[in-house]
């Protein structure tokens, strides 16, 4: 696959504190990938590194195969970033706003556009201090996408927005992927990751505990009995599908092993599948918890 972003066992601490852990994961181009994981997973910090706004302590980082911060002159025009808080000037008025940054590219999108597909016309003459979360949440992705951006990091796009805002958020990334733009979008809904995502890549504590398309990472298969033909799973195991790193794999059987559980490791053709799991029973498995 053409990778758009490729991180390579990339390590990053704040203090004491182990914010990734040896992340290693590619997106591909023209595709939705959706790094998934619950609070303090790492996924804010892999997005910023990626966007040359955090430095890694070690490990390589490739982002249309330039570095995110060596390369960052190059890399601006091609690349659209919507961070988590908005990161907005506060006095300036939302619609205006968005009119200047498109002043700053050769071939904007049409604003216009931009602000009746993303709802921002109510809003459009009020300060960014006066907005809602969801509004400027909105307007944060308008501005991410206004330079026709090759490849757009999304960190938590939906976060704050009611369903209806959401469906409209949805819809814009799924437009972007028609259109060839890659996405690469971070999120704790497992809802999100399902509706949007061609590749999803579970993290926690930092690091990678599988990934795949949705229907790889759900895919149900042997039975948790020990009956070769049956299709009710066996209380008490945990079930292993799609890729798996060793060292999730390791941490996986040290959690089986606590709790006393069997751990198997799926074929997805097995004689014993049965009904399709989702991704909250994926990540319930790999980690005993579930998203917040
Ligand atoms: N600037 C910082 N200073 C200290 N600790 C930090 C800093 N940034 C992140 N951390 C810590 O690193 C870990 C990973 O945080 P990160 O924000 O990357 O997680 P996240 O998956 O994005 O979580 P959320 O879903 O809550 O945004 C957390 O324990 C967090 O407290």
């Amino acid at each position: 696959m053409t990778c758009c972003v490729e991180l390579t066992d990339v390590q990053k601490s704040f203090g004491t504190t182990r914010a990734l852990a040896g992340l290693s994961l590619r997106a591909a181009a023209g595709s939705i990938t959706a790094v998934l994981g619950p609070n303090g997973a790492g996924k804010t910090t892999a997005m910023e590194i990626c966007e040359g706004l955090q430095r890694p302590d070690a490990g390589t980082v490739r982002v249309l195969g330039r570095d995110p911060r060596s390369d960052a002159g190059a890399l601006r025009p091609r690349v659209g970033v919507m961070v988590q808080d908005g990161g907005l000037p506060v006095m300036s008025r939302a619609v205006e706003l968005l009119h200047h940054v498109a002043r700053l590219y050769d071939q904007p999108r049409d604003v216009d556009e931009l602000v009746e597909a993303l709802g921002l016309a109510p809003f459009a003459r009020t300060s960014v201090r006066r907005l809602s979360g969801g509004q400027r949440q909105r307007l944060a992705l308008a501005i991410a996408l206004v330079g026709r951006p090759e490849l757009v990091f999304l960190d938590e796009p939906s976060a704050g927005l009611d369903p209806q805002a959401r469906l409209a958020v949805w819809d814009l990334v799924r437009g972007l992927r028609a259109d060839g733009v890659s996405v690469v979008l971070s999120t704790h809904l497992m809802d999100e990751a399902a509706q949007l995502a061609d590749r999803v890549v579970i993290i926690d504590h930092g690091r990678v505990l599988a990934e795949g398309s949705v229907p790889e990472l759900t895919r149900r298969s042997a039975s948790k009995n020990t009956a070769p033909d049956s299709r009710t799973p066996a209380p008490g195991a945990i079930h292993l599908t799609g890729t798996i790193t060793p060292e999730a794999r390791a941490d996986v059987e040290d959690l089986a092993t606590r709790h006393g559980l069997h751990l198997h490791q799926n074929s997805p053709t097995g004689p014993s599948a049965v009904g399709a799991r989702t991704l909250e029973d994926v990540f319930l498995e790999l980690t005993g918890r579930s998203l917040r």
